[in-house]
């Protein structure tokens, strides 16, 4: 156990250095959350996994030693560091670092910093439901699979149930699930829930972490995400020693825990039953393999697949893993869709499935390993929703292919609504198109499907729910339908709907950062130079012959031309503006990318690297 000694002393030492904000876990060693900060860093210390007895011996030497420590004391709490919690901000999410040992990106999402935040959102949402102290508002909290997990999830209890309001932990749960404990009617699950809290920072790399936040109305929006970060960070000033043992207390006494995850599944089990005529398994026979790349969608294998009759031997990744060791769980990265393909294969199965850590992103595969995912899932989903709302609208992101116009229009009969980037733009400019009122600047156009190429996707006839799951569901009512009808060839039938799909031959994505720290850039921000960018690139279209602009466009600049097209545009949340670009040919990319360049080159803030590169090759 040499290896443990030493890595005990480095572990006080980097406490030590760290105490000032360490002292906010200190305060009552004896707690369930002292310890498991302590499995926490032992686990993934020096970014070696360590075994379990290891993790065990160096435990116990580490809570001996914070038992010295913890003097827990009755003044205001100064050793707390400034934070911005400004920064937090990731359009609708909030997302920040939650594990130390990344070079040059330290721990921003601080329990101190996470209570302050759930505090602030209990008191949003006291607001909102203009709740009565008669009955205690009840808030659900789940989380992915991250290693940082727990200690939110501790820290996010404690600031509620500090507030005054009821917590309900879930567990492993999935952003969707969360979301939907805000609309179940069941008592004894204690649901509805007043607010959910899911936490996670999606497909990002391990050391991450965040929240999304639900009503029954769906997901928070910007700007009440603003509001709550502003109250997180009056809250986090006023902390006292006394005032965080007594939400800690609170917690101890009253979290509730419970297995909703069930519910939520048995609602897709009889989605899909219902959609069959009510036969037990519909599924029956049929081979999907499961991809959760370890994050927190194993539970569509057993839990819903399996009741329904499928076959999922050869799934994969199913366990929680915090550190992804197998790839990135996110249907748009090509590893993971290549993992999932080869999966599908190996086991000669019907169908692949693929989620990404929070399950609110999916994917699919055929059984000859072609890929449902980014425009061609698109493609998909709108044949099956078109199938059942001829001529509805279909409102998707910026960076669909021309072809996916084409594809719905031409071929399905639907209405293309190209719109931002961003599942939560993409879902309220859904909803917006369909309300008939006239305070909402509404149009009254009837849509039923809002999709993203990220595999973001939300049905109306789902709440609007931007679930992964439940778009895997339509896809299995669309296998087990075709079966009942007496069409033989398994996912086949998936494979001829999007038959037509224009696809292109080069299809890039670049991204283009901008150097906040050059003087073009000081003193501004980047979304300004960014814009001004566009601007310029936006003249050198309309003065070239060879490009038109896109007519109708919501973001960025577009412009067709060598038969492709290409759309520059600001990132939601990070200084790059990301290039999409997609043409026939290698050589037809490479003229729309050099229109591009020659366009911005004068910016020296951007880092044109990446399209330097791609035109040179
Ligand atoms: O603008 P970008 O940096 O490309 O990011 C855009 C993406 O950000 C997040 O991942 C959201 O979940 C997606 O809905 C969105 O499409």
């Amino acid at each position: 156990m040499a290896v443990c000694e030493k890595i005990v002393e480095n572990v006080i030492v980097a406490k030590n250095r760290v105490l000032k904000t360490n002292q906010y876990n200190q305060r009552d060693c004896c707690s369930a959350a002292a310890p498991y900060n302590h499995r926490n860093f032992l686990s993934f210390h020096g970014g070696k996994k360590l075994s379990f007895s290891q993790v065990d011996h160096c435990m116990k030497i580490l809570v001996s030693f914070d038992r010295v420590l913890s003097a827990p004391s009755t003044t205001a709490v100064p050793y707390l560091e400034k934070v911005d919690f400004m920064k937090l901000q990731n359009g609708s999410d909030i997302r920040g670092v939650a594990v130390a040992g990344v070079e040059g990106e330290p721990v921003t999402l601080t329990e101190p910093v996470t209570e302050a935040i759930a505090a602030a959102f209990s008191a949003w949402l006291l607001e909102m439901k203009r709740a009565d102290a008669s009955k205690p508002l009840r808030v659900s909290v789940g989380h992915d699979s991250r290693i940082s997990a727990q200690v939110l999830q501790d820290a996010v209890s404690q600031g509620i149930a500090g507030a005054g309001l009821d917590v309900v932990q879930y567990g492993l749960a999935s952003t969707p699930a969360m979301f939907n404990s805000t609309l179940t009617e069941d008592e004894a699950f204690l649901c509805p829930v007043d607010g959910a809290i899911m936490i996670t920072a999606s497909h990002l790399p391990y050391n991450r972490n965040g929240f999304k936040f639900f009503t029954n109305s769906g997901g928070l929006g910007k700007a009440d995400i603003k509001i709550i970060l502003e109250r997180a960070a009056d809250i986090y000033k006023s902390f006292t020693d006394q005032g965080l043992m007594k939400s800690k207390r609170k917690a101890s006494e009253s979290i509730k825990r419970l297995d909703y995850m069930t519910v939520y599944t048995s609602d897709l089990v009889k989605a899909v039953r219902k959609a069959a005529e009510n036969i037990e398994k519909p599924l029956e026979g049929f081979h999907i393999v499961v991809d959760a790349g370890n994050g927190a969608g194993g539970f569509f294998a057993e839990k819903v697949l399996q009741p329904l009759g499928a076959i999922t031997s050869g799934s994969q990744f199913l366990e929680p893993d915090g550190m992804f060791p197998n790839h990135i769980p996110n249907p748009e990265d090509k590893t993971a869709m290549k993992s999932i393909t080869q999966a599908v294969l190996e086991n000669k199965a019907d169908l692949g499935i693929i989620f990404d850590t929070d399950v609110d992103r999916s994917a699919a595969v055929d059984s000859i390993g072609h890929e449902f995912n980014r425009n061609r899932l698109i493609a998909l989903m709108s044949a099956i929703v078109l199938e059942e709302h001829p001529g509805t609208t279909i409102v998707t992101d910026s960076v669909t292919s021309d072809g996916l116009t084409t594809f719905i229009e031409k071929k399905l009969g639907g209405k293309h609504h190209r719109f931002k980037r961003g599942y939560k733009n993409v879902i309220d400019e859904a909803v917006r198109l369909g309300v008939s009122d006239l305070l909402f600047n509404s149009v009254g156009e009837e849509s039923h499907l809002a999709i993203e190429t990220s595999g973001h996707g939300a049905l109306r006839e789902n709440h609007w729910l931007d679930d992964g799951a439940y778009l895997m569901v339509k896809v299995l009512n669309k296998l087990a339908s075709a079966r009942a009808s007496g069409i033989a060839g398994g996912s086949k039938v998936l494979t001829d709907l999007v038959e037509g799909l224009q696809e292109p031959g080069v299809a890039v994505e670049l991204r283009l950062k901008i150097d906040q720290n050059h003087p073009d850039v000081k003193g501004g921000s980047f979304r300004e130079y960014g814009e001004a960018v566009l601007q310029l690139l936006e003249n050198h279209i309309e003065s070239d012959p060879k490009l038109q602009k896109a007519p109708v466009n919501y973001e960025g600049v577009r412009a067709s031309g060598f038969g492709g097209w290409f759309l520059l545009r600001l990132s939601l949340h990070d200084p790059v503006l990301p290039l999409n670009i997609e043409a026939t040919s290698h050589e037809d990319a490479l003229k729309l990318g050099l229109a591009v360049s020659s366009a911005v080159k004068e910016f020296h803030a951007l880092d044109t690297s990446a399209l330097d590169k791609f035109i040179q090759t």
